[in-house]
């Protein structure tokens, strides 16, 4: 098991205006009359608070000049419907913003799995710079994207304030007006920058918080748990995850300063220009310049603007920054398959070989070669078996017959049908392999075979038969619930805790799946063996001779024992094949084979000595 450590940082590329772009495209496509009802909510709230001045001051007005009460009564009525409104449609916005994340959320998901399900290889998995961007883009969903989509209404709210708020103070006073538009513009400045800057500090502890995550997860992970307490790491884990949290919030700390003091400044700037306005409407009304209600519109309208103004600047803030974690998103849902697929083309049903001609291949242009020019045929209805030490290639080989790769010269040809001009999926579906690093699910027995030919998942039968022919039936029998006993002690089942297999166990699990796989063109087996006991070892190799005779298939293991029944066995050497035949043909060349087969043999008669 490997936890992979970030190794370099992951800055999203792209404009913001695209990325605000491709934003708001998903949220209409998650669910447009929504969004446009939130919106209008939004806009109306808006037009509330000057609604309520200019009703005040009509009331105000009309109190003092002593209008008839059914005018009067008019306008207060109307005054109390703005009231009802103030009151009752943020709910509504709310309730309808709430949805609003729901169906982003879904969309996200939606689109962000696709796209990961969309890679047919295993190279984007590999690569660094994706994985991290996979790991930030999986904690982005609709309630991390809602800052953004709020922020945005908010800013629409805001502005709309605003520009009527500013309306009604340039009909009282234009100059006033100015001041006002004016000792907003630095505060805007200001924190756009200071959000900018919080943008770049996200982006640039990104890594720092992925290796937060990563020494979290491995102290309460179970599968890092005994190592963890064998070797005592559990506070130096803890040591490190501190360490990176220091880095973290010793950034934040000295934003969250610089921040506070460039707010202090601008709200006194603020407090300055709206005293200075109330000392200006207070000399004018007593100078007969502006009526009581004038005076009451201009202190709303004063502190509206300003108020509405601060909110305008925060929210772009907020989804500015929203929108940083949304690129993540929107780079791996645009990211390309890392194999050039074709989406038509026919696999014939095997009926000659697969051949591997002259197949080069090295996973990475910085990397050595793991392949060079391996030429090998396996032909119809025979049994390869392919050894070697440890690092020969062996498994290599099995992913490239699997197209999880391309070679990087050379082709793979099925029947002739070089396998690249067929869609992965179909190659796919002509085989049945079981990896050397087989997955143990979280499932039930039953599920932890059936999902190795899915239309076969509740078909209990076809199960039974497969954990038969891998020797795992009785164990599966005994487990307290049987088959529908759940394999996991993190997950409980239906009725009680789940149980764990041991480590062979699991492997004959594994086998049934992919023996489940049964009427397939090509069978896989990599180390099928390597966690059983010597007897079920026997047995299941007994049992696979017979599963394989007649059909093709391919075996990599480090036993030679269980290889020498194969019809052609190959040594891979370096990346090579050095020499191949049958086991008798290999013993009396006297090579490689017939000295691991030697050592091997050694090691078992100087134990029975
Ligand atoms: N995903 C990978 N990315 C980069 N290098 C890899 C990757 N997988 C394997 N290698 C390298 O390729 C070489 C061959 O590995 P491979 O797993 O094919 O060997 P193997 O013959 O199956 O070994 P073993 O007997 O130990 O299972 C090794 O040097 C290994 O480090």
């Amino acid at each position: 098991m490997t936890f992979a450590l970030p190794d370099k940082q992951v800055r999203p590329k792209g404009g913001k205006g695209r990325q605000a772009a491709a934003m708001a495209r998903l949220c209409w496509a998650a669910g447009w009359p929504l969004l446009v009802g939130a919106l209008a909510t939004n806009l109306i709230s808006g037009l509330l608070p000057t609604a309520t001045a200019w009703l005040t001051k009509l009331v105000v007005d009309g109190i003092v000049s002593g209008r008839p009460q059914v005018a009067l009564l008019g306008v207060a009525g109307g005054l109390a419907t703005v009231g009802i409104a103030t009151g009752v449609l943020p709910q509504l916005v709310t309730y309808l913003q709430s949805e609003l994340r729901r169906r982003i959320d879904r969309t996200m998901q939606d689109r962000l799995f696709s796209a990961v399900n969309r890679f047919h290889g295993l190279a984007r998995f590999e690569s660094p710079a994706v994985a991290d961007k996979l790991q930030m883009a999986a904690h982005v969903n609709g309630t991390a994207m809602m800052p953004a989509l709020t922020g945005m209404f908010t800013a629409g709210r805001s502005a709309v304030t605003v520009a009527s708020m500013l309306v009604t103070l340039w009909i009282l006073s234009p100059v006033m007006a100015l001041v006002v538009t004016a000792a907003g513009v630095p505060a805007l400045l200001a924190r756009l920058a200071l959000s900018r800057r919080r943008s770049r500090m996200v982006a640039d502890f990104a890594a720092t918080a992925r290796r937060q995550s990563l020494y979290s997860s491995l102290i309460t992970d179970v599968r890092a748990a005994k190592e963890v307490r064998l070797l005592g790491l559990g506070d130096f884990l803890k040591g490190r995850l501190f360490g990176e949290l220091r880095a973290t919030q010793t950034a934040e700390r000295g934003l969250d300063r610089r921040g506070a003091l460039i707010q202090s400044g601008l709200s006194g700037l603020g407090a300055i220009v709206a005293g200075a306005g109330l000392v200006w409407a207070v000399h004018s009304a007593a100078t007969g310049g502006l009526s009581l209600g004038d005076v009451t519109a201009f202190v709303a309208a004063v502190a509206g603007t300003q108020g509405a103004m601060a909110g305008l600047v925060d929210s772009l803030a907020i989804g500015h920054e929203a929108l940083l974690f949304f690129e993540y998103h929107a780079d791996i849902v645009s990211l390309p398959d890392d194999l050039p697929v074709t989406t038509s083309g026919e696999l014939p049903v095997l009926r000659q070989g697969i051949e591997l001609r002259d197949v080069w291949f090295r996973y990475d242009e910085s990397l050595p070669w793991v392949l060079r020019g391996v030429n090998l045929t396996i032909p119809y209805g025979t049994a390869v078996a392919i050894v070697g030490l440890n690092g020969a290639g062996k498994s290599t080989l099995v992913k490239l017959l699997c197209r999880f790769y391309d070679p990087t010269h050379g082709s793979i040809r099925w029947d002739g049908v070089d396998i690249r001009e067929v869609p992965p999926a179909r190659l796919r579906e002509r085989m049945g392999v079981l990896f050397q690093d087989y997955m143990s699910y979280d499932l039930t027995a039953a599920e932890n075979i059936g999902i190795g030919d899915l239309p076969a998942l509740a078909d209990r039968d076809r199960i039974r038969v497969a954990a038969e022919k891998a020797g795992v039936a009785g164990p599966v029998r005994a487990l307290p619930a049987g088959y529908d006993t759940m394999l996991s002690r993190t997950f409980a089942g239906h009725d009680g805790p789940g149980v764990m297999f041991s480590g062979g166990q699991w492997q004959r699990l594994a086998l049934a799946r992919t023996l489940l796989r049964d009427g397939r063109d090509l069978l896989i087996l990599d180390e099928p063996s390597s966690g059983l006991d010597a007897r079920a070892e026997h047995e299941i190799h007994h049992r696979l001779r017979q599963h394989r005779s007649g059909r093709t298939s391919v075996l990599v293991s480090h036993r030679l024992g269980a290889v020498r029944e194969a019809d052609e066995i190959v040594v891979l050497s370096d990346g090579k094949i050095a020499e191949s035949g049958t086991h008798d043909e290999l013993i009396a060349s006297n090579g490689q084979y017939a000295e691991l087969f030697a050592v091997q043999a050694r090691g078992y008669q100087s134990s029975l000595r």
